[in-house]
């Protein structure tokens, strides 16, 4: 959460000259909700399976650079349609994760003692981030437009 994955998706797709789309922005669309008030509505259960058809249609429909919600990787349907696709990783350090996500409550699963929370989720998330990367790339320290090229570079793919 809070890593760069918009932020850089975007930036990545415009140098790949083609289209970007992020999952938590349609879920967004379609429910008319934020993801927050689907979380407190109906919980957290209930916004993985929307998340899950999300990402289920994005990777179908769309051919460019897809954004994938933090917690998307939790299903296994889900990382069994990553296997074949080029994934990255955007990865940082903690400090780096407070200081992107702040207190936001647009997240809520750090809505409380964020620090905390990130590593908890780290510590149960990790493996499978590396599980269905094919390249991970550091973002601490690195501007994204950095973030973005060492994507490239890792991807080995060339800017249009
Ligand atoms: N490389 C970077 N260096 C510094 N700040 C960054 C970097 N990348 C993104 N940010 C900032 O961090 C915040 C979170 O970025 P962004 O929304 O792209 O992350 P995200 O991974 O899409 O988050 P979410 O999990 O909410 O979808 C934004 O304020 C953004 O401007
Ligand atoms: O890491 C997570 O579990 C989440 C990340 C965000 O992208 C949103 O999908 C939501 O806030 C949950
Ligand atoms: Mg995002």
């Amino acid at each position: 959460m809070g890593v760069g994955k918009s932020t850089v998706g975007r930036l990545l797709a415009e140098r790949l000259g083609v289209g970007y789309r992020d999952t938590d922005d349609d879920i967004v669309a379609a429910e008319g909700r934020t993801i927050a008030e689907i979380f407190v509505d109906e919980g957290e259960a209930a916004f993985r399976a929307l998340e899950k058809a999300a990402v289920r249609a994005a990777l179908a429909e769309h051919p460019g650079v897809v954004a994938l919600g933090g917690g998307a990787v939790l299903d296994a349907d889900t990382r069994a349609l990553l296997a074949g696709q080029r994934v990255v990783y955007l990865s940082m350090e903690v400090e780096e994760a407070v200081r992107r996500t702040g207190l936001n409550v647009a997240r809520p699963l750090l809505a409380v003692n964020p620090r905390k929370q990130w590593r908890e989720l780290m510590e149960a998330r990790r493996h499978l981030y590396e599980e269905v990367a094919t390249a991970v790339v550091a973002t601490d320290g690195r501007t994204p437009e950095e973030v973005t090229q060492a994507a490239l570079d890792a991807l080995e793919l060339k800017q249009v």
